[in-house]
């Protein structure tokens, strides 16, 4: 029998919903409810599964939520992005974990963290790039970057290990994307007291005063009430502030704007939204590169990272992501069908700017109006690293090893300015913190160091938009080591065994 009533409502069966569901429903007693907006393809199994989800070699545009700029991405399926990611499994520096310490009461910080993201690792079958899949142009990047004295990193994700270059571990098992769905929501399907609703799209909460009572979902029977005794929102940094506000949670002025009712003002819903802000370095592939990868679709689009310091990193470890690539161009529709590109794209692992995400309306179907204020600093700090690395990218493709595989195009001073800059910046697809954790007291902060939203009862936020400071690395495994350890702390406290109320 279908239930309307679940102790725990988990809304969004992305990377972090899957995990939670996962480990919340380690309680037979617990009744967990999963919403997602997109389908639920089942089980993995290669009949059922598209498969541009399962092909773990280039990021998968398919189930994508909005048509638009490709720095918006976000996948509308369970397993949400991990589902079409490009699986690279990286970690950040431990100082960046550290530095949750300061919004968290200190209960959030490396040391917290690092067995939940070992964990991730583990469940998520993460292995190192194949030698029979490494292509002849990362194993030139290696010799470029080694070249110009960059350590050869055996573990690029080796905690010790500052600057580098390496191949990148992946979340594959043989050429299958490993992605959440698979490693935590299967093994749990089975489970009587876990219902994954999907194709479900969460309009708003309902409350009564500083309590949610429950869920509007919209699917293909129309709106209906999902009642709950918590709600863990996990609906992404991009999805998570459109449904507070939809609801009457956040900026009073952006509520009374969108039309919503104004029932808990909280300022810092969708603000600090914080991605890896890019440019591009586009080379010339040339008739060598062409011989060398002759069909580059066949093979793992980027499999080497440079890990590397700005000349204004404020630590010892990377503040620069590099990421060669020779792939083929992506099409109108999103899929990597066009002829051989090659390039270096380079990335700002510690920005200072950032930005915003809205509610669009109060359709639950449009899209969310995502400002990422990328290079807005004010001090002018991501320009200066991204140029740093951009200078670095040139160098590279200069080197011995390169310079035969791709030539590089022109790049003018003028892409130097800031207005370029501004016009050219792109995003490294790792959005976090419009539903940041930090004190009460805090404007920008949003969420306790349980994920519970200040001035709500039993609202909680359990993903990637609860990161206070984004990690240097690609967010994947972060996300799901922070769902994890949520999942540790908020068993007890929503578990059925309490006698609330029962599961219907
Ligand atoms: C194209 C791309 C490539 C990436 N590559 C990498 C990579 O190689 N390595 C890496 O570490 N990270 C990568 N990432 C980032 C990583 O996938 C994310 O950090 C991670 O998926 C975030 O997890 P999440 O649970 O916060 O959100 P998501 O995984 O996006 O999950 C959110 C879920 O909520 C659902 N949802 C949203 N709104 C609603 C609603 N109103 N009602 C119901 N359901 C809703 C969505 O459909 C989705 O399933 C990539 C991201 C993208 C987009």
């Amino acid at each position: 029998m279908r239930r309307t009533h679940f102790n725990v409502l988990i809304v969004g069966g992305g990377a972090a919903g899957c995990v939670l569901a996962n480990r919340l429903s380690e309680d037979e007693r617990t009744g967990v409810g999963l919403v997602e907006a997109g389908p639920d393809y089942g089980m993995f199994d290669v009949e059922r599964w598209p498969a541009e989800l399962l092909d773990a070699r280039s990021a998968a545009r398919g189930h994508d939520w909005n048509p638009g700029p490709s720095c918006c991405a976000r996948a509308r399926v369970i397993g949400g992005s991990s589902a079409h990611n490009g699986c690279w499994a990286m970690l950040g520096a431990p100082a960046d974990y550290d530095a949750w310490a300061a919004y968290s009461g200190g209960s959030w910080d490396h040391a917290a963290l690092r067995p939940y993201l070992r964990r991730a690792m583990s469940r998520l079958r993460v292995r190192p790039v194949a030698p029979a899949d490494r292509t002849a142009w990362h194993e030139a990047v290696i010799e470029a970057a080694r070249a110009l004295g960059l350590p050869y990193l055996e573990d690029v994700n080796a905690e010790h290990e500052r600057e580098g270059v390496g191949w990148v571990p992946l979340n594959a098992v043989g050429g299958t994307r490993w992605h959440t769905a698979f490693a935590y929501l299967d093994p749990a399907r089975d489970r009587p007291n876990l219902q994954v609703v999907a194709r479900s799209l969460a309009v708003r909460l309902e409350f009564a005063g500083d309590r949610a009572t429950g869920l509007v979902v919209a699917g293909e029977d129309g709106e209906r009430l999902l009642t709950a005794d918590t709600v863990i929102l996990c609906c992404g940094t991009y999805g998570n502030p459109p449904l507070l506000m939809r609801s009457g949670v956040g900026p009073e002025a952006v509520l009374r704007r969108l039309g919503a009712p104004v029932l808990h003002p909280r300022e810092g819903v969708g603000e600090n939204l914080v991605d890896h802000s890019s440019l591009g370095l586009v080379l010339d592939p040339l008739e060598s590169l062409h011989a060398a990868i002759p069909d580059a679709a066949e093979s793992y689009f980027a499999q080497t990272v440079i890990k590397a310091c700005s000349s204004v990193a404020r630590d010892a470890f990377w503040d620069i992501h590099i990421v060669p690539s020779a792939a083929p161009a992506e099409d109108a529709q999103g899929y990597y069908n066009g002829p051989l590109t090659a390039g270096f794209y380079v990335n700002v692992m510690a920005p200072d700017a950032r930005g915003s995400v809205r509610a669009g309306s109060l359709d639950p179907e449009e899209a969310p109006v995502i400002e990422h204020g990328f290079f807005t600093d004010a001090g002018g700090h991501d320009r200066q690293v991204v140029l740093d690395g951009i200078d670095l990218a040139h160098e590279l493709a200069r080197s011995a090893s390169l310079a035969g595989l791709a030539g590089l195009t022109p790049w003018p001073a003028e892409r130097r300015e800031k207005a370029s800059v501004l016009a050219d910046a792109n995003g490294y697809w790792h959005p976090v913190g419009t539903c940041a954790m930090g004190p009460e007291d805090d404007p920008l902060a949003v969420a306790d160091e349980r994920g519970r939203v200040h001035g709500l009862e039993n609202v909680h936020v359990g993903d990637a938009s609860l990161m206070p400071v984004i990690p240097r690395a690609n967010t994947h495994l972060t996300t799901v080591a922070v769902a994890d350890r949520l999942g540790d702390l908020l068993a007890p406290s929503v578990s059925g065994a309490r006698g609330r109320s029962e599961v219907r």
